[in-house]
């Protein structure tokens, strides 16, 4: 703290700086000198001269108006001349690596006095651990490149590398045999379904949308099938590559053509005469990562069915950027294959039995999906339950409305209900062979991610009521409900469209109906 910051002065101090060129002001027992800064304050200098204001305590005006954030900028921090003597100031803005004491703002295993079946030790010292990455080298630059629209940061992604972020981020599995893992926070052997869950989740916590998708989304969704289908050579390559941050895949199945129905793609995978090559030819649209990345999963229709190939970015690919309600850090492309050459080595798994090889890691793309958006919605929570005590209207608190807090009561049991469905999916897949989750999962995951994206839309919605023109703003008080309330439509879309879901969740119940039930 500067000396500046340490100077005391008492209340009468200050009350007798209030004209406008000698103008301090008070925000939680903290005095600032705004004589000049009103005159470059984005509110306007008005609001400085108003009654209560010069020379007096500020607090209540301020937070109804700004982020705490706005006085940790170095550029305000500076305005601070001192402390009012004998007075703690109460607010502070989060912690590096700590929980959140609001209640809601984290899921009960994390929440003072809370229990869980699921939940040890090795998981709670992966969760302090991924939170202190996050919040040291994620989150900055996760704002910063939502700003500059720019992917996110190769030193960033490489450090995730060199901590084995990213091969935790493929699941349980022989993959992580022999790593360290977050510098020991977790054994290989005690991986599971839970430590993924985390990751997920405190990734998710990163508010800006379009970079939770850039660092490396296309990994999570295009790697596996390379992973489990791959001739070896070609696998352990990639995988090496991809896992370390050093390359970059995507999976490339959606079409203008074909979206969630992926028997209609287009896209032609023919061989060449002397049987050595693929020639793709064809486009993919909505591709994340694709304008950065240096492997495609492709899906392609060939003679019989359809072919999972990789393709490398070579003579004939190319990607545009599609600008889409996110931010372009996502890196979501346009691909065109022109008579595209790749060896017949790059087929992944069964020719023309590609179906089978990209549904094989539709549940637990679903599953990683439904962890991030359960964990926005709490995000969104905590926003609103804070400005509802921070915001005053009609001479009260928000908080003192019976139908605000009822839009609470809605968003909270909505983000508790998905999370608990979710704990208890990722129990089953911990204790279910890959068969077993596929045979009895499917239903369930595709029931949850419709039930929670559906969530999601409501709870972006409620949150905009409650924050009014600013849930509609991109700067200041709203700009993280703002931004929810723009990109949540994607979670309902990637991984397969809400409906579709809804509709597979209930096709998988009545294949499972048993024989007395049926007519
Ligand atoms: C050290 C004190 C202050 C600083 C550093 C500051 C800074 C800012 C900044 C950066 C903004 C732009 C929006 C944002 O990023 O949130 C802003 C907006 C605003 N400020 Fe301040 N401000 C201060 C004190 C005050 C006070 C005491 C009042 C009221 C009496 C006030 C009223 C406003 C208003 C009305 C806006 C426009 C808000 C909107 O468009 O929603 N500010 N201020």
């Amino acid at each position: 703290m500067s000396t500046k910051e340490a100077k005391e002065f008492t209340r009468e101090d200050v009350a007798k700086h209030n004209t406008p060129d000698d103008l301090w002001i008070i925000i939680d027992s903290k005095v600032y000198d705004v004589t000049k800064f009103k005159n470059l304050h984005p509110g306007g200098i008005n609001v400085f001269l108003t009654e209560d204001i010069p020379g007096e305590d500020a607090t209540e005006a301020f937070y109804g108006l700004h982020r705490h954030e706005v006085l940790e900028r170095p550029q305000y921090a500076r305005l601070q001349i001192g402390t009012i003597a004998g007075e703690k100031s109460q607010l502070h803005g989060r912690i590096r690596g700590e929980l959140s004491e609001v209640p809601y703002a984290e899921p009960t295993w994390l929440a003072k006095g809370y229990h869980s079946l699921y939940f040890n030790e090795s998981h709670k010292r992966l969760q302090q651990a991924m939170r202190e990455f996050v919040d040291e080298f994620i989150v900055p630059d996760a704002w910063a490149r939502e700003d500059d629209g720019k992917r996110p940061t190769l030193s960033v992604l490489q450090k995730m590398g060199e901590l084995n972020m990213n091969a935790m981020r493929m699941g349980p599995g022989k993959h992580l045999q022999g790593l360290t893992l977050m510098n020991g926070a977790v054994k290989p052997e005690e991986y599971d379904y839970f430590h993924e869950l985390i990751l997920n989740q405190e990734f998710s916590r990163i508010s800006p949308r379009g970079y939770q998708d850039g660092f490396n989304g296309g990994m999570v969704i295009g790697l596996p099938p390379v992973m489990h289908f791959a001739r070896p050579e070609l696998r352990d390559r990639v995988m090496k590559e991809v896992l370390s941050g050093s390359k970059f895949i995507s999976l490339a199945i959606s079409e203008a053509f074909a979206g969630s129905d992926v028997s209609g793609l287009k896209t032609t995978a023919k061989k060449s005469e002397d049987g050595k090559f693929w020639i793709i030819n064809g486009t993919k649209k909505w591709i994340t990562n694709g304008t950065f990345s240096d492997y495609f999963t492709v899906g392609c229709k060939t003679e019989k069915g359809l072919t999972a190939i990789l393709v490398e970015r070579s003579d004939g690919v190319e990607t545009k950027a599609i600008k889409t309600s996110y931010s372009s850090t996502a890196g979501t492309a346009y691909i065109t294959f022109d008579n595209v050459k790749v060896p017949i080595e790059n087929t992944l798994g069964p020719v023309d039995g590609g179906v089978f090889v990209i549904l094989s890691n539709f549940n637990h793309e679903r599953w990683v999906m439904v962890c991030a958006s359960v964990q926005n919605q709490r995000k969104i929570v905590e926003e609103c339950l804070k400005w509802i005590n921070q915001r005053k209207a009609f001479g009260k608190p928000l908080s003192s409305q019976a139908v605000i807090r009822a839009k609470l009561a809605e968003m909270i049991a909505r983000t508790e209900s998905a999370q608990a469905w979710l704990e208890n999916i990722t129990h089953q897949m911990n204790n279910m062979s890959y068969k077993q989750q596929a045979e009895l999962l499917a239903g369930p995951i595709a029931l949850l991610k419709m039930y929670s994206t559906r969530s999601a839309q409501e709870t972006a919605r409620d949150a905009v009521q409650i924050f009014g023109g600013r849930g509609i703003t991109q700067t200041g008080m709203g700009k993280i409900v703002e931004h929810y309330h723009r990109t949540v439509p994607f979670d309902a879309l990637l991984g397969g469209a809400e409906d579709v879901l809804g509709d597979l969740g209930v096709r998988q119940a009545i294949k499972h109906l048993p024989k007395n039930a049926r007519l």
